[in-house]
């Protein structure tokens, strides 16, 4: 919106300035009536554009920053003064490299040839227009000042073209190098396999959580989980049949657990799950549901087996360091494993 008002407003009013000074002089034809009936209506075009932005009507269009139908009319503005002029007529015309100028960095190569082509021809018409009408006073010349300004155009479109293929480049560039930084950061971050946190991070995120929770913003509670006879699956079913189950139950965590929940993979078939709650029991009822689905998953290859995890699930004390909370969870955990395991054990902090 600041970009369109920048050029609507300072080449609408550079535009009237030299035609203007034209007037002055006396080579406007048609004179002051004319001039002010012409860029009345010039400035209505100019304002009508800005407030059909302003009102934000531009964004339902396919392109809605309208470069180029901004270009087109700024190029009928011109051509139309054009008409007009009885000298000065190539100094007008020039506008329209501040135009292409505009437009270079924003249109496709295809839109830039239009607006050339646009210009060339439609001050070729002018110019037999005026001609025609026995208008035209130094014919010749003026024919040399259109071969002139249509060859200054040729080679900004071509400069445009050079400009489009290196800004296009550089776009796609701009998408591999975003992607990959993407890609890197996914990596520091998340584990490969299930895609859920890697170790590391989850251990930075729980550093951070334990600090907020600390400062009372909120409970947290942390749960440690731990598919139970893993080792039997993989024997039995193979270790490739072993991954399906960790990336089907860190599925599972991203459709149970809630937006501010967090999983992560501390490693083998061992979870980390950190979950902002009011109190141990909506914890518990959070973890019941993801263990509930856990065990109601079939697989195809192994229609028989059942999947289940134990759990030690506790909240994070006042004062409390990662490490204090993560040795309670551990131990719940093992608790759960030693109680005959698919369970829950839970522990608020001492
Ligand atoms: N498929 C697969 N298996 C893994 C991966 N990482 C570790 N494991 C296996 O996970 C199994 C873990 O076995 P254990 O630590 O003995 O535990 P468990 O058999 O689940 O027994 P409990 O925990 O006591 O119920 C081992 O056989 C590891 O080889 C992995 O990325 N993919």
């Amino acid at each position: 919106m600041r970009r369109l008002a920048f050029s609507l407003l300072m080449g609408g009013a550079a535009h009237t300035l030299v035609c203007w000074l034209i007037l002055q002089w006396g080579f406007f034809r048609g004179g002051a009536t004319v001039f002010y009936a012409l860029f009345g209506t010039i400035w209505a075009g100019h304002l009508g554009l800005l407030l059909f932005a302003r009102t934000g009507l531009n964004r339902r269009l396919n392109n809605p920053a309208m470069t180029e139908p901004v270009m087109i009319w700024c190029i009928l503005t011109l051509l139309a003064s054009a008409l007009y002029l009885d000298q000065g007529r190539l100094a007008v015309m020039a506008f329209f490299f501040a135009i292409l100028h505009q437009g270079v960095f924003r249109v496709r190569r295809r839109q830039v040839a239009r607006a050339a082509a646009l210009a060339v021809a439609g001050y070729a018409l002018v110019l037999l227009y005026l001609n025609a009408r026995g208008d035209l006073a130094q014919p010749l010349l003026e024919a040399g000042q259109w071969l002139l300004f249509s060859l200054v155009t040729l080679a900004m479109v071509l400069l445009a073209s050079e400009i489009t293929t290196i800004r296009l480049r550089l776009r796609e560039r701009n998408g591999q190098l975003a992607e990959l930084l993407e890609r890197i950061q996914d990596l520091a971050v998340k584990d490969e396999l299930t895609g859920l946190y890697s170790r590391r991070h989850a251990m930075e995120l729980l550093a951070k959580a334990c600090g907020q929770a600390r400062r009372g913003a909120f409970l947290l509670a942390v749960g440690f989980v731990d598919l139970d006879h893993f080792k039997r699956i993989n024997d039995r079913h193979g270790h490739l049949f072993g991954d399906q189950v960790l990336v089907r139950f860190a599925e599972l965590t991203r459709r149970y657990l809630g937006d501010k929940d967090m999983a992560a993979r501390l490693g083998g078939e061992e979870f980390l799950i950190m979950l902002p709650v009011m109190d141990m029991e909506q914890a518990l009822t959070s973890v019941e549901r993801l263990m509930s689905a856990l065990r109601a998953q079939r697989f195809m290859a192994a229609p028989a087996l059942e999947v289940t995890a134990s759990v030690g699930l506790t909240v994070v004390g006042h004062g409390e360091s990662p490490d204090e909370v993560l040795v309670r969870a551990d131990r719940l955990l093992y608790q759960a494993k030693a109680a005959g395991r698919d369970r829950i054990i839970t522990a608020g902090p001492p």
